[in-house]
């Protein structure tokens, strides 16, 4: 099939590529000159694993295309997919202006009938009756077309492997030749399919994500009792997750969930909600219990050493998830900020995360970046943990523990247990359990077995 991708971001490139690769003939399309001059010379403008390997391929056997021409993209193409950032608006609701501009090009520039667009950015219910509307307006002859809403579930850091191995596909539709077409355009993928209405392939994409923020606050909820009684969020959570109709994912206690999309896409749904007068209390709180979480590690650093000015901070960990340099929504913007704050000054590192983190916080006499976690550390009175990097969770704990100042460790992660922090003699604060102080105590921890995952 012949396919154009609009916007070539996380989604949009990742989509567009995979398309290409079981077979299709993809060009994908963006406004931003320089993206498309890098895209064309095979290389990605995002860290997504995987992702310039299959580019590159594709490339090579011309099935995949980069473009800034609506013409190009429009003339021939059997599905047009929408994959322009929804952006929250200050009052929290979905920006929609990249999205009517791209719908208003591609009515100007659509020329064959039968054209499925199909809208694959996040979008408030009714947007997909939108975005028809402003294509027909800006249609310069008559032409059949159709619209379509697919909402994507991939992750960033897992983007491919999510692409072909999605629980499900979700086809809003209008007309058995959409959902014939659209079908017929993931058949290779072999995935579940479910075919819906425009309006519920919307709320689906909505509902899902702010069903997943709501069980991370949960836990977070969970975790912040824990430390007050006791008990240990990591078994918790572990004897939780054991129960198949509550499940062991989404479960990973911490400092919240960043990103572009869950605190975007959870706003733009009490928006929503509170369109058709309809208050929703319980992703208020959702929302509410993530922005506390996110500077929890703080309160922390701040009872321990009573005044946290001069104090020197490594930040380990600036994207908002491991696997990714998107730093969009990361707990580190508001952990750096509320640190500078209290007068400390800032070593930050991050394997990929940096040079973006950087256009935020410029390098200055308050905060440095390092290229290795080990020089972060070096001079620390404290470490924050603020990404589980792999590389994070493999440090070397008695090195650090023979620092000079043997900084105090406040894990947003819970990357460590707490028997090996115990060897180690260092003073460890995590989210949800007990705090080890570096003198020798037992841990109240039980052996985990095998097969708890996040
Ligand atoms: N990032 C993610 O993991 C996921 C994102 N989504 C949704 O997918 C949509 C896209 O998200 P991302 O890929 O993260 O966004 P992004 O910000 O990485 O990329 C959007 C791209 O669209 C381009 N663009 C903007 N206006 C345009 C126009 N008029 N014509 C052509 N290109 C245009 C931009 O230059 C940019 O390259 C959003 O609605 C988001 O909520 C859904 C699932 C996962
Ligand atoms: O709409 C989107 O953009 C996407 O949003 C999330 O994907 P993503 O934001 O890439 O990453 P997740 O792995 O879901 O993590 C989001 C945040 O939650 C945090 N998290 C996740 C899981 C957990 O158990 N605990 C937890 O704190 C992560 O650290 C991260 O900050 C959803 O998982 C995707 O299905 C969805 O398509």
């Amino acid at each position: 099939m012949k396919v154009s991708v609009i916007g070539t971001g996380y989604v949009g490139l990742v989509t567009g590529v995979c398309l290409a690769e079981v077979g299709n003939n993809v060009t994908c399309l963006d406004i931003d000159e320089e993206k498309i001059n890098m895209l064309q010379l095979g290389k990605s403008p995002i860290y997504e694993s995987g992702i310039e390997e299959m580019m590159e391929k594709n490339l090579h056997e011309n099935r995949l295309s980069f473009t800034t021409s609506y013409s190009t993209a429009c003339e021939r193409a059997d599905v047009i997919i929408l994959a322009v950032g929804t952006p929250s608006n200050p009052n929290g609701s979905a920006n929609l202006l990249y999205l009517q501009k791209a719908a208003e090009n591609i009515g100007k520039h659509l020329i064959k009938d039968g054209t499925i667009i199909v809208t694959k950015s996040t979008v408030p219910v009714g947007t997909n009756n939108k975005v028809k509307q402003w294509i027909q307006q800006s249609l310069t002859e008559p032409i059949f077309f159709e619209v379509a809403s697919n909402p994507e579930f991939l992750r960033e850091g897992s983007a491919i492997q999510d692409t072909f191995e999605a629980d499900r596909i979700v086809i809003g539709t209008e007309s058995r030749y959409g959902t014939h077409v659209l079908k017929e355009l993931y058949s290779p993928f072999q995935i579940p399919t479910l075919q819906t209405s425009l309006e519920s392939a919307e709320m689906i994409k909505y509902a899902s994500n702010a069903f997943l923020a709501t069980k991370i606050s949960f836990i977070n909820e969970i975790a912040n009792l824990c430390e007050k009684l006791d008990a240990d969020i990591e078994d918790v959570a572990k004897g939780m997750g054991m129960d198949q109709r509550i499940g062991p994912q989404f479960l990973k206690a911490g400092i919240g969930y960043g990103g572009s999309c869950f605190p975007k896409d959870t706003n733009a749904l009490v928006q929503i909600a509170g369109d058709i007068e309809h208050r929703f209390e319980l992703l208020e709180s959702v929302i509410r219990v993530n922005s506390s979480q996110q500077i929890k590690l703080i309160g922390k650093a701040l009872d321990h050493f009573g005044s946290l000015k001069g104090k020197k901070a490594a930040i380990l960990g600036l994207a908002f998830k491991p696997n990714t340099d998107d730093i969009r929504e990361s707990a580190a913007i508001e952990v750096i900020k509320t640190l500078l704050h209290y007068g400390a000054t800032v070593n930050a590192y991050d394997p990929v995360a940096i040079p973006n983190m950087k256009r935020l916080y410029p390098e200055s006499a308050e905060i440095q970046y390092t290229s290795t976690a080990y020089e972060a550390i070096a001079n620390a009175d404290m470490i924050f943990i603020l990404t589980d990097w792999e590389e994070i969770k493999e440090l070397n704990l008695p090195t650090i523990a023979e620092l000079e100042k043997k900084p105090v460790l406040f894990d947003g992660r819970n990357c460590f247990d707490l028997r090996t922090i115990q060897k180690s003699g260092l003073t460890y604060h995590s989210i949800g359990r007990q705090i080890l102080t570096g003198a020798r105590q037992d841990p109240k921890f039980v052996e985990y077995g095998d097969g708890f995952e996040n």
